[in-house]
């Protein structure tokens, strides 16, 4: 801290609020702590009454916390994401497009271990929305020093910390299972609320199949859907252990790669990944026809952008996996699936 005559003020860094009171009209801070004092704020310090100010020395390996913060967001940001001017040292990332938080989490620990920097981010692999924001990048002290910045820059050269990673709009295929379905003997209930779920995320669901529990006429229908341009087929229903439960072993027999048969995730226990070639099977159980959140809204996000599912992600999901039943549901601002 120095203390300095106001006219040789300009380029330097206040340390502290300066608090201007008009009578009758207004009182509060006028300058800001960590402002840069500029050529036209020196007649209003002087009007304020003050000849001498505290600064910060900014010396030549410190960089102000403002340019600090636009630096690091800069070095940390990537695809799909724009900044905010910045305030106080601090910049906030927002989402350009719809499509899906992603973290790299190694490099976000390795950033905040760097002392004097803080970036907090929303949860991984997280649907978001153009406008939301992703992260809040703070730089704690008034100045910081350089080479701290250059170890984020160092570090984020080769791999973004933190994107959007846009949607795909999948053209998708439904098979409906169940025998008293097929049969008229209940209304379908499943196919209107998977439905309704993945168009909400920009898709096209092109056709629906009924087929009853048999398990040739579900691979039939795989096959069919396949052959007509599906780029993600969603199967409902017959997940699980009865006798009549065929839906797994349809998948398997007509030819698909198995990810996955069970989900760490409550609900979602039975669910199946799997990929005919480059077509993803997604066997969605019974419970996703009725609780509002489910394994399926965990998926839809990674499916979406394109990301092959592989055994690992799924199992990763068992931490945070069970979904509390909240009174107002809450999702995708909770912690269901976040792995914490
Ligand atoms: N012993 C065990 N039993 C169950 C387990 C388990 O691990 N061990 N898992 C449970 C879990 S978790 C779920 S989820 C369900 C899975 O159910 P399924 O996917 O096999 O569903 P279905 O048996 O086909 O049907 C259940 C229920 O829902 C009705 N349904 C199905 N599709 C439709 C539709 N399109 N429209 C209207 N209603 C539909 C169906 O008639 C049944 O009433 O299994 C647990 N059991
Ligand atoms: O697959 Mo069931 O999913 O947990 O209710």
């Amino acid at each position: 801290m120095q203390t300095i005559r106001v006219e040789d003020a300009v380029g330097t860094v206040l340390c502290h609020d300066l608090t201007k009171i008009v009578p009758g009209k207004t009182k509060g801070p006028a300058f800001k702590k960590g402002q840069v004092i500029t050529e036209k704020d020196i007649p209003e310090l002087l009007n304020m009454g003050k000849s001498h100010i505290y600064v910060w020395e900014v010396k030549k390996d410190q960089v102000h916390e403002d340019d600090a913060a636009i630096r690091l967001s800069r070095a940390l940001g990537g695809q799909g994401i724009s900044f905010t001017e910045p305030k106080e040292g601090k910049v906030s990332l927002i989402a350009d497009f719809n499509g899906m938080c992603t973290i790299n989490e190694d490099l976000l620990v390795q950033v905040n271990m760097i002392e004097d920097m803080v970036v907090a981010t929303r949860s991984n692999r997280r649907p978001v929305i153009k406008g939301d924001i992703i992260a809040g990048i703070r730089v704690v002290p008034l100045v910081i020093d350089e080479n701290k910045l250059q170890m984020v820059e160092h570090l984020s050269k080769e791999q973004e910390t933190i994107r959007v990673k846009p949607f795909h709009s999948l053209k998708v295929g439904i098979i409906t299972t169940g025998s008293e379905v097929y049969s008229g003997r209940i209304e379908d209930k499943f196919g209107p609320v998977v439905k309704e779920k993945i168009e909400s995320y920009g898709c096209e669901v092109f056709k629906q199949i009924i087929v009853p529990d048999d398990v040739e006429q579900i691979s039939a229908a795989i096959h069919s859907l396949k052959a007509e341009g599906a780029e993600l087929i969603l199967t409902t229903g017959g997940m699980s252990v009865d006798p009549d439960d065929v839906t797994p072993r349809s998948v398997r027999e007509a030819g698909a790669e198995i990810v996955t048969y069970g989900a760490p995730v409550l609900p979602g226990a039975m669910l199946m990944v799997a990929y005919l070639e480059d077509v993803t099977i997604l066997g969605l159980p019974g419970c996703v026809m009725y609780h509002k959140t489910t394994i399926f809204d965990l998926m839809i996000p990674l499916v979406l952008v394109g990301e092959r599912i592989d055994k690992a992600m799924v199992a990763k999901l068992g931490l945070g996996g069970l979904c509390l039943n909240c009174k107002v549901c809450s999702y995708p601002v909770c912690t269901f699936g976040t792995g914490a």
